[in-house]
């Protein structure tokens, strides 16, 4: 990482560039509601940042967002205002200085007077002594005994402690302690593995590419996908042509698992219809086209290579248009519907296996949206849930007797996996749950069934969820 400390910048004195982009993405993540990877992605190219420079500022920008409420804790013990009571600019910046001094190797000297610098030319000369002052206290003590000095013991909270050290917010980690059962092995694991940002994973569309090819570009064999494949160095995954042409795709390995296992949940007759029900951008549609396009056994069971197609549901027309451009390069007459998948336009028992991977809290997927764990409440929660129950409903209704439905979110919290599959069985008559473990060849660690959890840091993949319902 190239110094930009103040002495090696000598003479210059505006504030660092970098650190200024980082700010100013950070503002536009705290104040306008943005999401840090878009924003983020869209500032270092305005400001043509690139090699360290952009590795830095991405730091700068996640690790702030990320640790966001942990330091809060300490900040609201250094300053001698409420932390309510400042403005959110300023308190930004000294999240941003927060984050320098305890997660990164920035000398201590250079993160405070570059804070100092950036405070200036952003908020004006009154306020650079509160950030001097607030983080020379911050810089006292390393994070470890910030730690025990704020957070409250393991003997007397485990759930506050586990908030402040390694952070997250208490419902989300209470979530979590439900999600792992009894004993609740691994949480301090799961919480950890959600603070890393996770390895850029591609899938070889079935038919297009394949595994081999991806290695030859680079990427080392994923680990149970037979279509995945992992950019161990990360990098830019437009640069392998089978992803720049859309014959391969970047496909966190979960996902890939939870689209093979509805492919390959056991199926008498037709299989020639599958409806993705919430397909919006279109990463599971663009697999599971790519098979029942190979699949395709033509209506009465006769074989039909080449026969099977897709139909995908998306309500926002610009998440339509992604799943089109993700359908893009695969053969077969698939269809993109812009549509409310609880209202069908289709006759009811019209496919042979359907996916509803539902609107959800996206609490598995920490590891890539920094700053969703302090956005996200349990209102979230529990107003997603209707929908969910209704998604899950409409597509019992519009599989065929002897057909499947895979129930997938990408979140573990229990009121949106187990209770909305429970809830809508126990109201229908008509559709079983089955154990779906054995459609995991080889995974480990897959827990007592029937329903399957996948976890960040048991399988280094996003928590994604999945229940197999068979209608009767
Ligand atoms: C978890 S995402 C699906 C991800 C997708 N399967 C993939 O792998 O790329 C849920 C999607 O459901 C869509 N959605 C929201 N309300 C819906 C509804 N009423 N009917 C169908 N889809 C809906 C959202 O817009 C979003 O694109």
């Amino acid at each position: 990482m190239s110094d930009r400390s103040p002495r090696n910048r000598g003479a210059q004195r505006g504030p660092d560039r970098v650190r200024k982009v980082a700010y100013q993405v950070i503002r536009q993540v705290t104040a306008e509601g943005g999401y840090a990877n878009l924003a983020l992605n869209k500032a270092l190219r305005e400001a043509r940042l690139g090699g360290r420079d952009a590795a830095f500022c991405t730091e700068l920008v996640h690790g702030t967002l990320r640790w966001q409420g942990t330091y809060d804790v300490f900040l609201a013990r250094s300053v001698s205002r409420r932390l309510e009571d400042l403005d959110p600019e300023l308190l930004d910046l000294l999240r941003l200085g927060g984050h320098q001094l305890l997660n990164m190797r920035v000398d201590s000297y250079a993160a405070v007077s570059e804070m100092v610098t950036l405070t200036r030319s952003e908020l004006g000369q009154k306020r650079t002594g509160l950030v001097n002052a607030v983080l020379r206290k911050i810089s006292q003590r390393s994070l470890d005994q910030w730690i025990a000095a704020a957070a409250p013991s393991v003997e007397e909270d485990l759930i506050g402690h586990l908030a402040v050290a390694d952070a997250h917010p208490r419902w989300v980690i209470e979530a979590f302690d439900r999600a792992l059962g009894d004993g609740a092995d691994g949480l301090e694991d799961l919480l950890a593995a959600d603070n890393e940002p996770p390895r850029v994973t591609l899938v070889a569309r079935p038919g297009l590419s394949d595994v081999d090819e991806l290695v030859r570009a680079g990427a080392a064999p994923a680990r149970w996908s037979p279509y995945g494949a992992v950019l161990e160095g990360g990098g830019d995954p437009g640069r392998i042509e089978a992803v720049a042409t859309g014959r391969a795709g970047v496909q966190d390995e979960g996902s890939q698992l939870v689209a093979l296992a509805l492919a390959s949940a056991r199926l008498e007759g037709d299989d020639a219809d599958w409806l993705d029900l919430c397909a919006g951008p279109g990463g599971k549609s663009a697999l599971l086209a790519a098979l029942v396009e190979q699949r395709g056994v033509g209506r009465g069971g006769a074989p039909a290579a080449g026969a099977g197609r897709l139909t995908a549901v998306e309500p926002l027309k610009h998440r339509a248009e992604l799943v089109r451009a993700n359908l893009r390069a695969i053969p077969g007459d698939h269809k993109v519907l812009v549509g409310d998948g609880t209202k069908p336009t289709w006759p009811a028992g019209s496919f042979d296996r359907v996916l509803a991977d539902v609107p959800c809290s996206g609490l598995g997927a920490l590891r890539r949206r920094p700053e969703a764990r302090w956005r996200r409440t349990p209102d979230d929660v529990r107003e997603l849930r209707p929908l969910q129950e209704n998604l899950l409903d409409s597509a019992i209704t519009s599989v065929r007797p002897g057909g499947v439905v895979a129930y997938v979110t990408c979140s573990p919290h229990p009121d949106e996996t187990r209770a909305v599959v429970d809830a809508v069985l126990a109201r229908r008559s008509d559709a079983q749950l089955e154990d779906a473990r054995d459609l995991f060849p080889g995974v480990p660690d897959l827990g007592a069934g029937p329903d399957v959890q996948l976890w960040p840091h048991l399988h280094g993949t996003d928590a994604m969820y999945l229940a197999l319902i068979r209608r009767t």
